[in-house]
C-alpha cells in the first residue's frame, strides 16, 4: 500500500499570518488522520516561519500517527529530534532566503559529516530519511552513509520552481523512475515528494518502488475550496488510482 503522509507546514503559515490560535496544526493532523492520511508530516525550520517548536510539542503529545520531521541538519534541530525522538526525521536542506525547499541535500559532497550526524538519530530509533535529487551520485552516498530512506524530491518534476523556470517534466520524471530503481536495488526504501498535485501526483504514485508520498501545500490550498477531508480523500483516490 502507498502511503501518504501529510505535510501541515502549511496550516501553520496561514495561523502565523495573523498570530492566532487557529488554524490549529495538531486539529488539522487530526483531521488527515481521520481523512486516511498514513503520517504526518511537519518541517522545523530554523526560522519557524511556519511550524514552531511548540507544534511539535503538541504533536509528539496528542499524536496517533507516526510523525515524520523535516529538519536542516544543524545541532539544534538533532538535539530537538533527540529530545522528541520521532517515528521518522528527514533532514532536508536549508537557505534562509529560500522561498521553499529548492533542491535536493548534497549528501554525496558531505558524506563524512551526514554519516556523523544521522549516526544518533538512527541509534536513537528514528527512521532516517535524506531528501535529495533523483542524482545516482546522491543516491549512492544515501545508502554509503546508512540512511534507511531517501525522499526524492520531485519539485522539478511538478514543473516549476520558485524563479517560475519551467523543466522539462518527461526528463524529470525519466529520472526520477530511475532514481527509484537505483535507490532500492541499493536496500532504500524510497520516498518522494515536494508540489504535487491531483494533477502531478499519479506518474510518480505509479513508480513501483516508491512507498511514501509526503504532499502538503497543494492540499491545503485544496482545502480552502472542499476543505481538508476532500483534499485528502482526493488525492488517496489518485494515488490508488495510479497504482490499480
Ligand atoms: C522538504 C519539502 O519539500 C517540504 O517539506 C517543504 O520543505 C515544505 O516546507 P516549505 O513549504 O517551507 O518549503
Ligand atoms: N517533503 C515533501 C513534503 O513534505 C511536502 O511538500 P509540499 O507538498 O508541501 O510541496
Amino acid at each position: 500500500m502507498l502511503r501518504l503522509g501529510v505535510n501541515i507546514d502549511h496550516v501553520a503559515t496561514i495561523r502565523n499570518a495573523r498570530g492566532t490560535p487557529w488554524p490549529d496544526p495538531l486539529r488539522a493532523a487530526r483531521m488527515a488522520e481521520a481523512a486516511g492520511a498514513d503520517g504526518i508530516t511537519a518541517h522545523l525550520r530554523e526560522d519557524r516561519r511556519h511550524i514552531s517548536d511548540a507544534d511539535i510539542d503538541a504533536l509528539m503529545a496528542n499524536l496517533t500517527l507516526p510523525l515524520n520531521l523535516e529538519m536542516a541538519a544543524t545541532p539544534e534541530m538533532q538535539a530537538i529530534a533527540l529530545r522528541h525522538r520521532p517515528h521518522a526525521v528527514c533532514i532536508v536542506p536549508e537557505k534562509r532566503e529560500e522561498r521553499t525547499t529548492e533542491g535536493g541535500l548534497d549528501v554525496a559532497g558531505n558524506e563524512a559529516m551526514l554519516a556523523d550526524y544521522i549516526a544518533p538519530l538512527r541509534d536513537a530509533g528514528c527512521r532516517v530519511s535524506l531528501f535529495i535529487g533523483h542524482d545516482p551520485a546522491q543516491i549512492e552516498a544515501s545508502a554509503r552513509i546508512g540512511a534507511a530512506v531517501v525522499e526524492l524530491h520531485t519539485g522539478a518534476y511538478c514543473d516549476y520552481d520558485t524563479e517560475g523556470r519551467h523543466t522539462d517534466r518527461d526528463r524529470e520524471l525519466a529520472g526520477l523512475v530511475e532514481g527509484a530503481r537505483l535507490a532500492a536495488s541499493l536496500g532504500l526504501e524510497v520516498h518522494a515528494g515536494h508540489g504535487l498535485t491531483f494533477d502531478t501526483v499519479g506518474p510518480i504514485a505509479a513508480i513501483p518502488q516508491v512507498k511514501e508520498l509526503n504532499i502538503g501545500h497543494f492540499l491545503i490550498a485544496e482545502s480552502v475550496f472542499i476543505g481538508l477531508d476532500g483534499a485528502i480523500r482526493e488525492m488517496r483516490r489518485c494515488m490508488d488510482e495510479a497504482r490499480a
